[in-house]
């Protein structure tokens, strides 16, 4: 048996996004944001399900926050729903949404515990789609005076923020790809929204200094995920850095070295006729210095080439790992490679792993027990190689594992659970899964064993 310790500084916690648990779309003055209504389009999400009423956190914010304080994290991550405080995206500001967030972090520092806050988690308010969304750089001055907004309202009690979530769903799952609203099929558009989500950002920060808060902290969380190569032949390894540098250079270059990933810029121009919409001074305001880095990382693969493995020119290898009710890969090894990748390639900032998670869909036994062993198995193996990457020098601040809740999971709805408590979405109740128990264990004790 091997003793897997962490460091007694380490904060646990847990992460949730506003569309995703809070529900009450159409109450307390909020406005309607893409998801509303991408979710509302027939056959883009699971069984038409929508946020409407999600979790009903909107309402049932102290049960949840109950169900943090027995779980003794010391850090919630959350997002604000932007339609929700600036109902048209921009302009008149809805008091009510405000009201709302105050409630909500009071009753978690009540609780000592640390709200850790994500501006902007894809909801977008309609109206800014209306006038190309992310597409038209306004919406970029409109992220800014939202950040602004909320900086100014909450600097005393939000001491971390996160610009942007996941940029490449934000942009390309939902504008090239098209499984996410608005569901476009655009790869320039994406591109144009890519490179727009990092000036928000960058923009984001720079208010943020402006503003000058001392004891606050400012970053973004990207989505990574590792393909490694199937052989040593140079076209796999190249497929591979293709496939990974879409995730990984394509949103950190800009942001640590003020420049895009020139093998992928070409790539894009070559193969695809696609070029970055760059602009004087966008890549000095993108690169503006963050505190921390967020990193989101489920799954990954063994991959490689293949001429016709479309964008990238490569394909996942099937190696027979398990998979997790969603279909991904369970590839703990992945977590290393790609943090200590991070870590080697852009210095050692400060990382909180602000998603890690999985999916599995048991439902409660007759006698109220969900048996999640396959998630409790999940989080062993990818704590263990977070704590090897640890060991190997990266610079871990914290681990918030997705999600405090069963919640909407975006095209595939209300089927996928990814909670360590379960959410009877009929009556709403929230049952404690096993891996919630274990969860526990970890953060009360800050180690486990394997
Ligand atoms: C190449 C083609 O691929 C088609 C589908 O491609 C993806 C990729 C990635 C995801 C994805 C979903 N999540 C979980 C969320 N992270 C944020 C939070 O809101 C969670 O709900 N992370 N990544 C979905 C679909």
């Amino acid at each position: 048996m091997a003793i897997i310790q962490f460091p007694k500084d380490m904060k646990w916690g847990t992460a949730t996004a506003s569309y995703q648990i809070e529900g009450a779309a159409n109450e307390g003055g909020r406005g309607p944001s893409i998801w509303d209504t991408f979710s509302k389009t027939p056959g883009k999400v699971m069984n038409g399900d929508n946020g409407d009423i999600a979790c009903d956190s909107y309402h049932r914010y102290e049960e949840d926050i109950s169900l943090m304080k027995e779980l003794g994290i010391t850090t919630y991550r959350f997002s604000v729903a932007w339609p929700r405080v600036l109902p048209n995206g921009t302009g008149e500001v809805n008091q009510e949404g405000l009201d709302f967030y105050h409630r909500f972090i009071d009753k978690l520092l009540e609780n000592n515990i640390e709200p850790m806050c994500t501006l902007y988690h894809w909801d977008l308010p309609q109206a800014l789609q209306d006038i190309g969304g992310w597409n038209n750089r306004e919406t970029i001055d409109a992220f800014v005076e939202y950040a602004e907004l909320m900086f100014n309202e909450f600097n005393e009690k939000i001491k971390c923020w996160i610009t942007i979530n996941e940029p490449w769903c934000a942009s390309f799952l939902s504008n090239y790809i098209g499984n996410h609203a608005p569901g476009l099929q655009d790869l320039q558009l994406a591109t144009n929204v890519a490179h727009h989500l990092l000036v928000a950002h960058g923009k984001a920060v720079k208010k943020y200094r402006e503003i000058g808060v001392e004891d606050g902290q400012i970053g973004y969380a990207p989505n990574v995920e590792w393909n490694e190569p199937y052989s040593d032949k140079q076209e796999d390894i190249e497929a591979c850095y293709r496939a990974n540098g879409w995730f990984i250079e394509w949103f950190m270059d800009p942001v640590f070295k003020s420049a895009y990933p020139e093998k992928l810029v070409k790539w894009f121009e070559e193969t695809e006729g696609v070029t970055v919409p760059i602009l004087e001074g966008d890549m000095e305001t993108i690169s503006e210095k963050i505190d921390f880095l967020g990193i989101n990382y489920y799954t990954g693969s063994v991959s490689r080439f293949n001429k016709d493995g479309g964008l990238f020119q490569h394909e996942r290898v099937d190696q027979g790992y398990q998979k997790t009710d969603i279909g991904w890969n369970i590839y703990p090894e992945g977590f290393y490679h790609v943090l200590k990748y991070i870590k080697d390639s852009y210095g050692n900032i400060p990382i909180y792993i602000t998603e890690n998670g999985s999916c599995y869909n048991e439902e409660p036994e007759s006698n109220g027990r969900v048996k999640d062993a396959g998630r409790v198995n999940y989080l062993k193996q990818h704590l263990t190689a977070l704590n090897r990457a640890m060991s190997a020098g990266v610079n871990i601040k914290g681990y918030l594992t997705w999600s405090l809740l069963d919640n909407f999971e975006w095209a595939e709805g209300y089927t996928m659970r990814f909670g360590i408590v379960y959410v009877n979405y009929r009556t709403l109740e929230r049952v404690r899964k096993d891996s919630f128990y274990w969860y526990k264990q970890i953060i009360d004790n800050n180690f486990f064993e394997v």
